[in-house]
């Protein structure tokens, strides 16, 4: 009953290609009818031949001749009909395989960030990719093979049937008690957990190898071998374990199975001889003997495929469901009535957020009553010791994650209350890890505004100082990025990711260690491009060197989930509080990396 609603989801997939799915399995269950055309015809062939045996001259011509055309047609049929099938269900399959992976792709960009960093990105890549291709090739092929493999042993049976029931049945008996071998040791428990168990072990195994692969610069400088990698040593084992117990579990239902199936011609002899010696001197008899002699072995190649078939379908089934637990995943909920900000203030009112649910064992809060308003036209930094919250902070007002306790709103808006596509395009945002697509540097940077203009993205550029090194690159702003070897450092691609959220033009502004990677050269530059481009915009920035948001109208030092100080640059150095220690410890640093030269710099 599981299994059949497993296959019934399976095939609910298909939505809106139902129809042609109907027709591939119509098409192909005409293609199996006409496959067993021969067999009438050489049951005809036969009989016409052993009627006339004594007297070869008397053989009706026509007669062979007739049934000789019959199989010429019908194969031809066979073969349009199974070409019909073919290309109906390859229509569907692309067409299903295409909707599913947008369909996905889409979800997985509606739910809330937390999804996405408890669930590995490679899982995520592997159900988009290799689960959906698995049901691509399934309905492609093998939803046709199955239906033929069911049909074709089904209608011989019902023919041997119809030809001899005993020997029949003698055939019968054995397949029945291989199938229900197999099917007892598919749908049991341990069976299921055995599948299920294996498929996990591939997935820890490949995804193990692939970490090992990424991490290869620390694999170098520590010296760790593909052995002493613990994980993947422990998943391979894992996976040996799995493999051994699938073996296992499968040998006596697999070997009578195979062994039945593959010598059915031996139930069928004896029964025959001994039917032969009690019917002895009927000619009719002797045709179906010998047709039966011809059919047997027919029945075991479509037999076996069933077999392979089953156990490909119960690896498919995983991935469904895989598929359907991404659809599972409940999506940001968007506001019924979505509502538009009169004005780009940003105020945290009340603020607390855990990562993890109030009744998790892992319960932590990391902001803890947060309260502030960042004024539009204004510069708002958050500073402090690395692990206190402030990227969180900033993650919160795009609604990566919904907050627990207070408010969060923009003008007089809750962030809750706009629609998702609106305040994405409040929200500009460069984030401490910049990610670029593999396409040119130009369409990396329209990202930002699809509709710029060449000259609108140089414009970006040059106030991100990204513009002279690009211009420097052998294909300038049509240079692919990860092609032909051209990878940027971090400064670079960071100051590409500002040139991105400039272009954007959007009323707020987020900086999140955006300037981190950048010489103190560059730092200077960006920020006197900044100061043009943020006036008018809610600027809020993270920053761990102090100088680049030193003339912010107001500085916020988080601490511990907490806002522990507030106010300008000068007003919180005379608190002597932690602003002032990290201020003295920012401006050691400099001196420290600037040399004597420089001394003096920021002493302010
Ligand atoms: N996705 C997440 N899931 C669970 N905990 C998280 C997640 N992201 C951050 N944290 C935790 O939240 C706390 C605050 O992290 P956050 O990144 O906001 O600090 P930060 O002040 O920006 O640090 P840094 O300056 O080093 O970037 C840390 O204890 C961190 O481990």
């Amino acid at each position: 009953m599981k299994q059949k609603s497993e296959i019934s989801g399976l095939i609910s997939i298909a939505g809106g290609k139902k129809g042609l799915l109907v027709t591939a399995s119509f098409f192909s269950v005409l293609s199996s009818f006409l496959q067993l055309a021969p067999f009438v015809a050489v049951y005809k062939i036969i009989e016409e031949l052993l009627i006339h045996a004594g007297q070869p001259s008397e053989i009706d011509k026509d007669v062979l001749l007739f049934w000789g055309a019959f199989v010429f047609v019908a194969m031809i049929a066979a073969l349009l009909t199974f070409y019909i099938s073919g290309m109906s269900s390859h229509i569907a399959a692309f067409n299903i395989l295409y909707t599913l992976r947008v369909r996905l792709t889409d979800h997985a960009a509606k739910v809330p960030m937390g999804y996405h960093t408890q669930t590995a990105t490679g899982e995520l890549k592997k159900i988009i990719e290799v689960s959906v291709e698995k049901i691509e090739k399934f309905i492609a092929h093998q939803l046709p093979d199955l239906i033929s493999a069911i049909i074709i042993p089904l209608l011989l049976t019902g023919y041997l049937f119809w030809l001899d029931w005993r020997m029949a049945l003698v055939l019968l008996i054995p397949m029945s008690f291989a199938f229900w071998m197999q099917a007892r040791m598919f749908a049991s428990d341990e069976g299921r957990t055995a599948y299920r168990d294996f498929q996990f072990a591939v997935e820890e195994m490949n995804a193990t190898a692939v970490e090992y692969v990424r991490g290869m610069p620390a694999v170098k400088v520590f010296g760790i071998t593909a052995d002493s990698f613990l994980t993947f040593r422990t998943a391979v084992h894992r996976y040996r374990d799995i493999s051994l117990r699938i073996t296992d579990l499968c040998k006596t239902s697999y070997s009578i199975f195979f062994v039945i199936v593959s010598s059915l011609f031996s139930f069928v002899v004896p029964i025959g001889i001994f039917l032969v010696s009690r019917h002895s001197g009927e000619q009719a008899f002797a045709i179906t003997f010998i047709l039966f002699l011809i059919i047997t072995p027919s029945l075991s190649a479509p037999m076996l495929k069933l077999l392979h078939l089953g156990s490909g379908l119960r690896e498919i089934i995983e991935g469904h469901k895989r598929i359907e637990a991404v659809f599972a995943e409940n999506i940001v909920a968007e506001p019924l009535n979505p509502q538009i900000p009169d004005s780009y203030d940003i105020s945290f009112d009340h603020v607390s957020f855990a990562y993890e649910q109030q009744d998790s064992e892992n319960y932590k809060p990391v902001l803890k009553d947060i309260q502030f308003t960042a004024k539009s036209g204004e510069m708002t930094a958050l500073v402090g010791p690395s692990g206190g919250g402030k990227s969180t902070i900033a993650n919160l007002l795009l609604r990566f994650w919904d907050v627990q306790e207070g408010t969060i709103t923009i003008g007089s808006v809750p962030v809750r209350d706009m629609g998702t596509e609106n305040l994405m395009e409040t929200v500009s945002f460069v984030f401490q890890d910049v990610h670029l697509f593999y396409d040119s540097i130009e369409e990396n940077i329209r990202m930002g505004n699809t509709k710029a203009t060449r000259q609108e993205v140089i414009n970006a550029s040059v106030i991100a100082c990204c513009h002279e090194f690009i211009e420097r690159l052998k294909h300038g702003y049509d240079t692919k990025i990860g092609e032909g070897g051209t990878y940027l450092s971090g400064g670079e691609a960071q100051r590409i990711a500002i040139a991105r959220a400039l272009l954007k033009n959007a009323p707020i502004l987020v900086l999140d260690e955006a300037t981190a990677y950048a010489d103190a050269e560059n730092e200077h530059k960006i920020q006197q491009g900044l100061v043009e481009l943020v006036k008018g915009k809610t600027v809020l920035i993270i920053a761990h060197r102090l100088s680049t948001i030193r003339s912010a109208e107001q500085i916020l030092v988080v601490q511990q989930g907490e806002i522990v100080e507030r106010g300008t640059h000068y007003e919180l150095r005379s608190q002597m509080g932690l602003y002032e220690k990290m201020w003295q410890a920012h401006i050691s640093a400099a001196v420290w990396q600037l040399g004597a030269e420089k001394k003096g710099t920021g002493h302010e």
